[in-house]
């Protein structure tokens, strides 16, 4: 088997690098996704040399090299092209499902043995494209089946975060679930709580925006994978991202990690809230989330205007109203309200209060007739005046 040639094979500097380190091959995800014929995220190189004469060979050849993750062996190479991760072979000598102590070694497969599934543990090499595949990696991958190598149970004691990679893969292109693989989460599901909260939320939102998310979801909430970690997620979540997914695809609209983690949990901000303190996101995802789970106060338009248009369309897709007006926002730039508080002042009201209401006041008129031009604001402007003088 011969690793297709892909957009990033070409990528600047890459070849260079390649032939730099002498011995190394890309592993990882660049080359399964390369295989399955889909763009790679990152980049990843597996050498046998040890980090300080990765370091010292990237160095001589002008690579700009940053210790990202020394201590297991991993340096990234800055290429103009972006980013690319130099790790050297090793094996795991001790875990407690967080974190590894490591040892470098020179071997192949031993490297191949440490990693989580066989599809995860393809080599290929950079001058001819030829796959090393240690595990079977090659038919699962055709079988599109999410198989971990050696003992799942095991596989997950070292690193807990791999029940949710195995999720996530079986969300991405995974075809029937590999039996021992999801008992073995299923049973382990727990050990999650040992994660960092941050870790879980970035593996479940990338998942959530994966091909069949759907699908892999109902079967999470199925085997009770989210009990210990988010309980608040039930089948009547799983049911609500079967409808979003569904208004989403109708309406041509790209899905969207958040809108679709609002879909799972109780439609409540307070408990959006509180799941978004828990995941540990941004304060503009904690924003967007709990945004997203309160029903929309107004058409289309307005509601863009008032909480922007990515909230618009959250919360339009998660209720009732029809799809079309959730698409008939997506691309539409919210005007600016085109009058100032000078242009009150300038009509005799003084700087205050009063000011800020008139021209709250007027900016609702100039919504409810849909957004006319600046001198249609300028009348409303002089009515608002003349009905707060008459008051
Ligand atoms: N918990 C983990 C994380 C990573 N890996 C190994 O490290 C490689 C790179 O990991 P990462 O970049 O996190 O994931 P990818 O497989 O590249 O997936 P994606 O591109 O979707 O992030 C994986 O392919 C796998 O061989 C592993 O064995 N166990």
């Amino acid at each position: 088997m011969i690793l297709p040639e892909t957009e990033w094979r070409v990528r600047a500097g890459l070849d260079r690098l390649a032939a730099t380190l002498g011995e190394a091959r890309f592993v990882g995800g660049a080359v399964r996704d390369a295989l399955l014929g889909i763009p790679a995220a990152d980049i990843d190189i597996a050498t046998p040399h040890p980090p300080a004469e990765v370091i010292r060979r990237l160095k001589a050849a002008g690579i700009r090299v940053v210790p990202t993750g020394i201590d297991h062996g991993t340096v990234t190479a800055v290429l103009e092209s972006g980013p690319v991760e130099v790790t050297t072979l090793r094996r795991d000598v001790s875990t407690d499902g967080r974190r590894a102590t490591v040892a470098f070694t020179d071997d192949w497969r031993e490297d191949a043995a440490r990693r989580d599934f066989t599809i995860n543990a393809l080599y290929a090499d950079p001058a001819t494209g030829e796959i090393h595949d240690y595990f079977g990696g090659l038919a699962d991958l055709d079988a599109r089946h999410v198989r971990f190598i050696g003992d799942p149970l095991q596989r997950i004691a070292e690193d807990h975060l791999r029940i949710l990679r195995f999720f996530r893969f079986l969300a991405r292109f995974g075809d029937t679930p590999d039996a021992a693989g999801l008992d073995a989460c299923t049973h382990r599901a727990r050990d999650l709580m040992a994660l960092s909260r941050e870790r879980i939320a970035d593996e479940l939102l990338k998942l959530l925006v994966a091909t069949d998310a759907v699908r892999v979801v109902a079967l999470m909430v199925a085997r009770g994978i989210f009990d210990a970690v988010l309980p608040e997620i039930d089948q009547a979540g799983a049911e609500r991202l079967a409808r979003l997914a569904e208004r989403e695809r109708q309406g041509g609209i790209p899905p969207h990690a958040i809108r679709r983690l609002a879909a799972l949990i109780p439609a409540d901000p307070a408990t959006a809230e509180q799941i978004g303190a828990r995941l540990k996101l941004s304060n503009a995802q904690k924003r967007r989330l709990t945004m997203a789970v309160a029903p929309p106060a107004h058409p289309a338009r307005p509601l863009a205007y008032r909480i922007g248009v990515e909230s618009a369309v959250d919360q339009l897709l998660l209720s009732d109203r029809p799809i079309d007006e959730a698409a008939s926002i997506r691309d539409w730039e919210p005007p600016r309200f085109p009058l100032s508080g000078g242009a009150i002042v300038a009509r005799g009201i003084k700087a205050g209060p009063e000011v800020a209401r008139l021209m709250r006041q007027v900016e609702d008129l100039w919504i409810a007739e849909a957004f006319p031009d600046a001198a249609r604001v300028e009348q409303l402007a002089d009515q608002a005046l003349r009905s707060a003088i008459s008051r």
